[in-house]
């Protein structure tokens, strides 16, 4: 692999815009081809230590490693946000999210990828598995040696995953808060990446033995001496470059560290895997998109697609409990500086569906709710309100009752993920200058069948303080400051909907706004219709959202879509 200087002019047979979760994967696959010349762009640099550390993501937020996007909720939505807008982070670093992200490797129920298949043949469940396999490394004992699990699994990919002993301290709140789940009716499972995916557990990670496995670590880093695999940091692709009478992409516009702009040039294809956000921008800048947005801002429009649309997110609705009282419980967070080569709290998953009339024929054959709990101990009040304010964007009387909770208690953080959203968004160019930042417009609860489900999973929820743990320790729900609702009785049907709707915040999984499949952006092969020559291959070509994050799957993407191109240029795989 060459960190090279680009000149005007320099020519690649496959130019790949974006080095994260996706393209990293795709030009380390592609390079294995001797005679293919490979040039991967990325408009970040290297990650810092705070990256490769397990536990020190948090501080990645607002930094130069970061795109620190804004993203827009409808108005009447979201009002607990300063302005009601969301801090959506993006990573701007080789491995691109995967070296700022928190780590949980979920790969989505099977069901999700069978729908997938539905409009984009052989992305259905089998055929995805055997892509998963390639990429992981798994490192966690207990699955591998389970005998009615251990057939999903590898051990021989790059990507490590693991789930590390913890000190006992966590290892007690794991089993506090699990036990409480399991008094609620969820199934304690093995692992949720296990045949089944509805149950709870402990997460697994990628990271192993201290290190991040990032797409940058874990496929970058090894192929220091590929000589046919060229790496450039710091350049930022601004157009893909397409003949408008043949409409075939021959190359890319980029801008360097240095300021200046150059051309560089493919004899095969240009990929683009800049992520769901910066994907469908790169795409409408260079005359790509819906008809009426490149109308707008007088962009020749070279294919009428529906570019940006069908933007998914995965939000979720924060509840806080509180549990034991007393500065013992603050021991927890004196844990956390001991063990910054591991997760940085103790941490529990699961996922499960709900019960009412109306949402059984919602995601059928799929868990409706990913739940998270974070537990900290008492005392981290100050931290809580800098994260509150900070990562999530809430405004100040909501983060104030939020942290004074945690004054004297410990508190369950607990996020109920809504994980197949009927809402959809849409990301719009901002103007024709590439260096301006997009449009996000997230579009939570347009549909208002999302907002009922979130309700549902509240009502759930709140059995958490009727569980014998938190029956002893005198648990409550804590009653936040949420904008809008104030006038409403507490506790009543409408204001969890008021709740739902101010409070509800994102995990930062955005998809879908290049989606293929028919009535989409790019075919199965992920070949962008009506242009020759390009591709995307990321977390936007996803049609639908996965059960769990998105890590997993986009680089899942990366190694099928990768195989891929092979195959369409007559390299024998697998
Ligand atoms: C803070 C955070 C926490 C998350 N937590 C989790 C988690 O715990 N588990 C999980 O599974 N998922 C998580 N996710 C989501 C997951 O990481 C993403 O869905 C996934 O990494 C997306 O991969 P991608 O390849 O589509 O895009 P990215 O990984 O974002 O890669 C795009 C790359 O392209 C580069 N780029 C963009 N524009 C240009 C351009 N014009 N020119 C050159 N380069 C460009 C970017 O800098 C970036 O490196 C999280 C995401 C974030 C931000």
């Amino acid at each position: 692999m060459k960190r090279i200087s680009l000149i005007d002019g320099d020519t690649f047979d496959f130019i790949v815009v974006g080095a994260g979760s996706a393209g990293a994967i795709v030009a380390a696959r592609l390079s294995e081809i001797n005679k293919w010349k490979v040039l991967l762009l990325e408009a970040g640099g290297d990650p810092p230590p705070a990256s490769v550390l397990p536990s020190t993501f948090a501080i990645l937020a607002h930094t130069e490693y970061d795109w620190n996007y804004k993203a827009d909720l409808d108005n009447g939505t979201g009002q607990s946000h300063v302005e009601g807008s969301i801090y959506m982070s993006r990573g701007k670093m080789l491995g691109g999210c995967s070296s700022n992200n928190y780590e949980i490797y979920a790969r989505g129920a099977p069901q999700d990828f069978d729908d997938w298949s539905k409009v984009a043949p052989g992305w259905d469940w089998k055929s995805v598995l055997y892509y998963y396999k390639k990429l992981e490394n798994m490192t966690d004992r207990t699955v591998l040696e389970d005998p009615n699990s251990s057939y999903l699994y590898s051990t021989r990919g790059p990507v490590a995953v693991s789930r590390p002993k913890q000190n006992q301290y966590f290892e007690n709140v794991d089993e506090t808060v699990l036990n409480s789940y399991e008094e609620m009716g969820l199934k304690r499972v093995l692992s949720t990446n296990g045949p089944e995916i509805l149950g709870v557990s402990r997460p697994q990670f990628t990271f192993a033995n201290g290190r991040r496995s990032s797409t940058a670590e874990a496929y970058l880093r090894p192929l220091r001496d590929r000589r046919n695999l060229f790496v450039t940091k710091y350049a930022r692709v601004i157009k893909v470059l397409i003949k408008s009478n043949t409409r075939k992409a021959y190359g890319v516009q980029v801008q360097l560290k240095s300021g200046e702009i150059i051309n560089v040039f493919t004899n095969l294809e240009v990929i683009v895997s800049a992520g769901s956000i910066d994907t469908p921008k790169l795409l409408m800048l260079s005359g790509i998109g819906p008809k009426e947005m490149l109308q707008k801002h007088n962009i020749k429009m070279l294919a009428d697609l529906p570019v940006g649309k069908n933007l998914q997110d995965h939000n979720f609705t924060p509840l806080i409990f509180t549990g034991q009282k007393g500065f013992q419980t603050a021991i927890q967070n004196v844990l956390i500086t001991t063990e910054l080569d591991s997760y940085p709290t103790p941490i529990q998953t699961g996922f499960f569906r709900l019960n009412c009339s109306f949402c059984r024929n919602i995601a059928v054959g799929k868990p409706h709710i990913q739940i998270f709990n974070i537990h900290a101990g008492a005392t981290v009040a100050p931290g809580v309100l800098f994260g509150c304010r900070t990562i999530t964007n809430y405004n100040r009387n909501y983060c104030l009752s939020f942290s004074k909770a945690n004054v004297l208690n410990e508190i369950d953080v607990t996020s109920l993920v809504l994980l197949h959203p009927l809402s959809r968004g849409q990301v719009k160019i901002r103007s024709t200058n590439p260096l301006d930042d997009p449009i996000i417009e997230l579009g939570y609860f347009r549909n208002k069948q999302d907002v009922m489900l979130a309700v549902e999973a509240v009502k759930f929820m709140m059995q958490f303080t009727e569980t014998s743990y938190y029956k002893k320790v005198g648990g409550r729900l804590v009653k936040l400051d949420v904008e809008g609702c104030q006038g409403i009785p507490y506790n009543t049907y409408e204001y969890w909907y008021c709740y739902v709707i101010s409070s509800a915040t994102s995990i930062l999984h955005p998809v879908g706004s290049c989606a293929m499949g028919r009535n989409g952006v790019v075919d199965e092969r992920l070949k962008v219709y009506d242009i020759d020559g390009l591709r995307v291959v990321d977390a936007s070509v996803m049609p639908l959202l996965t059960s769990g994050n998105t890590n997993a799957p986009t680089m899942m993407i990366g190694e099928k879509g990768a195989d891929m191109i092979k195959e369409d240029y007559k390299i024998r795989v697998k």
